[in-house]
């Protein structure tokens, strides 16, 4: 996945960490899931890390000879962004960056490609006391949270007739869940370099990076949002999953997680996942008189996990489960 979103190119250059924080888009209102409470944003913080890498063939003097006559200095760039920031009035990341990939390649028409990556940088809204209802959303203050986030990947370039979208990914960043009881892991294969027991109750603590992809990005982009995948709806498909599934591995877990975002938004073609196993190290096994335990941050090395899957993928498993289904009623 990273390797198809890298800049093939060896010549290009830009600016990474430009920090923008603009207050009061348009909010977002989403299609809402049975997994999920979230149904958009007010976006009264739309706060982003962006990154702007740009290249041209006409560059080459740049490096070769030194001549920056057409060199439009990172400094800029960044000036270029934050000051054209003002100008966005969408409510998503993903048309956040095609309108400032579309304004930069408009204004330095010697460019004939621009990639630019946004991480979402998360500010939750805080409840206080109200007269109304007993705690209402604030509204202006908002906490800076240091949890999973959505990155965002948007490539374009200069076509015969007008902009060409060459390149675009989604994901959710850092999702860090604990599961305390209800996992397992056993059943592996057992022979003279086996040293680890089975469990049938581990506390199950995972990373995970998940990643979707429309079948056609003009989903992601309408106006009204009508076919918008929110990262907030995918993290909480992650955690009712998680929470509902007695998993027998990190690979079973990630599986049905990916099969129940296919079936939920029929507008992607594609989801894939990253995890990592960060399982705690069990110390007290039970606390006396509860079902308490002890633990302990895992130690180096970690485990990993990998899965991509596809549309085919989510109708092959739906022939599995109604042969089963048909198999049993017989
Ligand atoms: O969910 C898991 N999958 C594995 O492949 C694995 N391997 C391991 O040591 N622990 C785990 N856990």
């Amino acid at each position: 996945m990273m390797e198809h979103n890298s800049i093939k190119r060896t010549m290009h250059y830009g600016k990474g960490d430009v920090l923008v924080y603009r207050t009061f888009v348009k909010p977002l209102h989403v299609q809402p899931i049975p997994e999920s409470a979230f149904t958009g944003t007010d976006n009264v913080v739309f706060a982003l890390n962006v990154k702007i890498t740009v290249w041209a063939d006409a560059l080459l003097s740049s490096f070769s000879e030194g001549d920056n006559t057409l060199v439009v200095a990172t400094d800029s760039m960044k000036n270029f962004i934050l000051r054209r920031t003002a100008d966005f009035t969408g409510s998503t990341v993903e048309s956040y960056l095609q309108f400032m990939a579309t304004v930069f390649m408009d204004k330095y028409t010697h460019l004939t490609g621009i990639e630019l990556s946004a991480e979402r940088i998360p500010f939750d809204p805080v409840l206080v006391p109200s007269d109304e209802t007993p705690f209402q959303e604030s509204g202006l203050v908002y906490r800076h949270s240091r949890n999973e986030s959505g990155v965002y990947t948007f490539r374009m370039e200069r076509g015969e007739n007008g902009y060409r979208i060459v390149g675009q990914s989604a994901k959710l960043s850092n999702l860090h869940l604990i599961k305390v009881k209800g996992s397992m892991f056993a059943g592996f294969v057992r022979d003279e370099y086996t040293t680890l027991a089975e469990s049938f109750d581990r506390p199950l603590y995972i990373y995970l990076n998940i990643g979707w992809e429309y079948a056609d990005y003009g989903d992601a982009l309408l106006e009204e949002a009508e076919r918008y995948v929110p990262a907030e709806q995918i993290s909480d498909i992650t955690h009712t999953l998680f929470h509902q599934l007695n998993s027998p591995s990190i690979q079973k877990l990630i599986y049905d997680v990916g099969l129940r975002i296919l079936e939920r938004y029929p507008q992607l073609g594609k989801v894939w996942f990253e995890s990592n196993n960060r399982t705690w190290e069990t110390i007290v096994e039970q606390v006396p008189g509860s079902e308490g335990r002890v633990y302990t941050e895992p130690r180096p090395p970690y485990g990993f996990q990998g899965f991509s899957m596809t549309r085919s993928d989510l109708q092959a498993a739906k022939r599995v489960q109604e042969a089963a289904a048909a198999a049993e009623s017989k």
